[in-house]
């Protein structure tokens, strides 16, 4: 079980930035076979700490501050109460219906939109994790290329994409992962990375963890220790993961 988390601000992803932008409250609807009742909430950063991302299968997202027991991590800038938060949850489009019928799309292209909540978030990471001889930065395809970058920058590692697959023109290793139906596969270039470094995982969103699942894979065959993976927005109804 999946009991996360720093940040445990149980936010209502509130509605669009703009009035034009407003779109009628969803109803519950399903996302990957799951059945996802809204609200959805926030969770900024979501990180698993190291002690308990080996349970990320199977995940539960649901996140409760009793659950973290001891390891809830006191002071930190993510513990629900930092004023940003709401701002960056304000910011993040819900379109219902999207990419298909019964999908609660969580867009945070009005999030970039908004650069002081843009810029909330990536400093949210970078007072977590700067000073915590983090040297990589694995930022997953597609959305997680838009928040690592300027998490890695400003926390001195490097940036390594972790992409689809045949987007990297060298040689690569891959991990295949399961999705609602089928599978997808996961690359990195050979030597982006060395054995002993340490890893942060950064994407925009979690929902069953499959994906997360993978990143932690592919780093962890490499002889890379994650430290942690880091999230935007979790969907804590989605209680499945596809990893077995
Ligand atoms: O927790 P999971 O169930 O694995 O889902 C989370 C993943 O799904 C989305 O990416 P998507 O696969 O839609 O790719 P995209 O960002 O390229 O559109 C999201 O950005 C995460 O990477
Ligand atoms: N509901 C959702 N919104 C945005 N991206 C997602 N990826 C998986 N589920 C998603």
């Amino acid at each position: 079980m999946l009991r996360n988390v720093l940040l445990h601000s149980s936010i209502s992803v509130s509605p669009p930035l703009l009035d034009s932008q407003r779109l009628p409250a969803p109803s519950p609807n399903r996302l990957s076979g799951l059945t996802v009742a809204p609200p959805l909430r926030l969770h900024l950063p979501l990180t698993l700490p190291r002690s308990l991302r080996r349970v990320l299968v199977p995940i539960q997202c649901s996140v409760s501050g009793d659950s973290m027991g001891d390891r809830k991590m006191a002071g930190s800038a993510t513990d629900g109460k930092d004023p940003r938060v709401a701002g960056i949850a304000s910011a993040i489009r819900v379109i219902p219906d999207f990419p298909k019928p019964g999908i609660l799309f969580q867009d945070i292209t009005t999030l970039l939109l908004d650069p002081k909540a843009f810029k909330d978030t990536v400093d949210l990471f970078v007072e977590r994790y700067k000073g915590k001889d983090i040297s990589v930065v694995a930022g997953i395809e597609a959305r997680g290329f838009i928040f690592g970058p300027p998490i890695a920058m400003a926390i001195g590692a490097k940036f390594v994409p972790m992409r689809k697959p045949k987007k990297l023109p060298g040689e690569v290793i891959s991990e295949e992962y399961s999705l609602e139906y089928g599978t997808d596969i996961m690359e990195m270039h050979v030597g982006a990375v060395q054995a002993g470094e340490r890893a942060l995982i950064i994407d925009d969103l979690i929902a069953t963890g499959g994906t997360l699942c993978a990143a932690i894979r592919l780093l962890e065959r490499v002889g890379v220790e994650v430290v942690e993976c880091a999230c935007v927005i979790e969907l804590p109804e989605l209680k499945v993961c596809p990893e077995s």
